[in-house]
């Protein structure tokens, strides 16, 4: 099954402290939200993954943020399931074709898409979701390119992700809503599941 119908929305985590890493990803996946992404954005990332990856069996860990093979086998051998950059090159498409698990590049224009399309992938990021164009722009690809589908993130809400999963080239959303940075610092773990509860919801039409 494809990364993208596993839940209808990704949290897009940023963790400064791994201790917080194992509470978190138990908030998630008890709000209903089972795939999570950690940003290779902060010197606790990969550690977070690992952390995640040993103690939490029911979520579906990945790495995000990522930019460059490098990345990629870090990711990997830190127990990532699936990979999701911002955008994407040439070596990068190599690198995480070859790393053996899924992944979605990022794209924000139809030939960005296309030059995955030729490689035969199907499966992307729209990013930044809401600042390329939004739930119009990704409407208006969908004609063209009807086989592709997207994970939009990048300023999508609660509020606005419902518009997004009503698309036909959508699977799920992304987003760091969920996550709070005050949320983590001060350990509101109940707040994180009560977002992701309302998340997991949006399924439910
Ligand atoms: O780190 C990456 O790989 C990214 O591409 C960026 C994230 O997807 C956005 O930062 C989402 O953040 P929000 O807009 O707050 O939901």
């Amino acid at each position: 099954m494809s990364i993208l119908d596993l839940a209808p929305v990704i949290p897009v985590v940023v963790i400064e402290d791994a201790a917080t890493a194992v509470p978190l990803a138990r908030a998630l996946v008890a709000g209903g939200l089972p795939v999570i992404e950690v940003t290779l954005r902060t010197p606790a990332a990969l550690e977070s993954i690992r952390r995640i990856a040993a103690e939490v069996p029911d979520a579906v860990i990945g790495a995000g943020t990522v930019l460059a093979a490098a990345d990629v086998s870090a990711a990997v051998a830190a127990g990532s399931r699936f990979l999701v950059s911002p955008g994407w090159t040439p070596a990068l498409i190599d690198a995480m074709d070859g790393s053996g698990v899924p992944f979605l590049p990022g794209v924000a224009t139809a030939s960005e898409v296309l030059g995955l399309y030729e490689r035969g992938l199907r499966e992307m990021k729209f990013f930044p979701a809401e600042a390329a164009g939004g739930v119009p722009y990704l409407k208006a690809l969908s004609g063209p390119l009807p086989g592709v589908r997207f994970c939009p993130t990048g300023g999508i809400k609660v509020g606005t992700a419902r518009d997004y999963l009503d698309l036909p080239n959508v699977g799920c959303v992304g987003g760091t809503w969920l996550t709070p940075a005050d949320a983590l610092v001060t350990g509101d773990y109940a707040r994180i599941e009560k977002l992701a509860g309302e998340a997991a919801a949006l399924r439910l039409r």
